[in-house]
């Protein structure tokens, strides 16, 4: 059996995809059906085909659309079209866009069917196939709620385009990035720098690298970010962290496409896409002239405003039994369901750390759970002392007061129901209401 393993179909007429898939099931395939080509676009990532089988007439988007689109996807791996007798022109206008044969409806011979398929698969160097480097949500979860964010990183993931993130913290925009980086088909690495996690001084080292000698301590050269995303995608998280002079060494980068590494003369060009995010309002800094105007104007090119989770309400516990999934697997345990009282609290708690402030809740109840559904516990305390110092707890404050006030509303201002529905202790809601002076209600 060949190495190569998995046949995307991409057809309508279903007994017809039956019918290939069959045949390429016996033929030690695994296979995946897809009616919808729209459908089959966001899918596809994830199930990452060696091969995609796709017609050429479908309702929806037309082959010859579906090929294109699917080619910057998967710029390495054969297509093969499947046209009606009489209909061969078609192929022919598909073959130039990038398909690699074509078989006909009704099929002429399952046997010659999976001699291509052996053929074209073998002459697929198996170097050219890039598994997924990284672990990221399947794109049907990454992309729950934000379905829209989807069809603009397609348009705009296998070209140039600087792309820049905005969201709160743990809205996934790394998780996203990595994404873009995917389905640009970009055969380098995906290479992350977060510039608020390494020290001020570190960032302009870290970033383009440094020549020996180049300051006390560079016993040798060393190559920076910049330089290992050659050919891949470099993703510069907290960008508003950066000072105003590696600011300006940034922007000849992305103008010039050239860099030096510290202490060095020799001009190095780079090919690195790059993606930019941020939490912080770039605009407002720009004014207060702690961020380059014309940095700021150089990457707000494709800007993609990431929501964060408690707008992506419907999404919630998509999103949530992913992450169950996915939790109870590493520790080895059943995956619990969530009872219809936790379901009302992921629903309605305001959600300020995102994503990643669900999974660790998750997680901690997970440790915790007893019973045969999830009963999840916010320990709204807990959260609220680990968000204290930060800049954001002005709005932290303003979020769980407008929670406090939805649930007392729900609950027609029922204190016990309240605190449940909110996850915490009747005494930490009493606790809260005072902090609020909501005592009136
Ligand atoms: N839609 C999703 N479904 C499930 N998990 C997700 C989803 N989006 C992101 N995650 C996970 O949530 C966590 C936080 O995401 P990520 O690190 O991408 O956020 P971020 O916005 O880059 O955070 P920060 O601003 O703090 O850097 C990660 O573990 C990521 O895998």
């Amino acid at each position: 059996m060949s190495n190569y393993s998995r046949i995307a179909i991409v057809e309508d007429d279903n007994s017809f995809a039956l019918f290939l898939k069959t045949i390429l099931e016996e033929g030690g395939y695994k296979v995946e059906i897809y009616d919808d080509p729209e459908i089959a676009l966001k899918k596809l990532p994830d199930f990452n085909p060696q091969l995609v089988i796709t017609d050429l007439k479908m309702p929806k988007m037309d082959g010859i659309a579906f090929l294109e689109k699917a080619k910057n996807i998967f710029p390495n791996i054969p297509f093969i079209v499947i046209t009606a007798y009489g209909t061969i022109p078609s192929a022919v206008e598909a073959m130039k866009k990038g398909a690699a044969d074509y078989i006909t409806k009704p099929l002429s011979s399952p046997e010659d069917f999976l001699f291509l398929i052996e053929k074209l698969l073998s002459t697929t160097k198996k170097t050219e196939i890039i598994e997924k480097p990284f672990e990221i949500p399947p794109f049907e979860i990454l992309f729950a709620g934000i379905e829209d964010i989807y069809e603009k990183i397609l348009q705009v993931a296998s070209t140039e385009t600087t792309v820049i993130l905005y969201g709160e913290t743990g809205t996934g925009k790394s998780a996203i990035a990595k994404a873009i980086h995917l389905l640009s088909g970009r055969k380098g690495n995906f290479v992350e720098i977060n510039c608020a996690a390494i020290p001020e001084t570190l960032i302009e080292s870290e970033l383009f690298g440094y020549e020996k000698g180049a300051f006390t301590g560079a016993i040798k050269s060393k190559s920076g970010k910049i330089e290992m995303a050659k050919d891949g995608t470099l993703f510069l998280d907290e960008i508003a962290e950066m000072n105003l002079t590696i600011q300006a060494k940034l922007l000849r980068v992305l103008q010039d496409k050239t860099f030096e590494r510290l202490g060095g003369l020799t001009p190095i060009k780079t090919n690195a896409r790059f993606i930019v995010a941020t939490n912080k309002d770039l605009l407002e800094l720009v004014k207060q002239g702690k961020f380059r105007e014309d940095l700021y104007f150089r990457i707000n090119v494709f800007p993609i405003i990431i929501p964060p989770l408690r707008e992506r309400k419907e999404a919630i516990l998509k999103i949530a039994e992913y992450i169950i999934n996915k939790l109870s697997q590493k520790m080895g345990k059943e995956p619990l369901k969530l009872s219809k009282k936790s379901k009302e609290i992921l629903k309605n708690y305001p959600w300020p750390g995102n994503i990643r402030e669900l999974e660790n809740i998750l997680e901690r109840n997970l440790i915790l759970a007893k019973g045969k559904e999830l009963d999840i516990e916010l320990e709204f305390i807990d959260i609220k002392r680990v968000y204290e110092d930060k800049e954001i707890s002005g709005s932290l404050k303003e979020m769980e007061k407008k929670a406090i006030l939805e649930a007392l509303k729900k609950t027609g201002g029922n204190k016990k129901k309240a605190a449940e529905l909110l996850g915490i202790s009747l005494r930490t809601l009493y606790y809260k209401i005072k902090e609020y002076n909501l005592e009136a209600l």
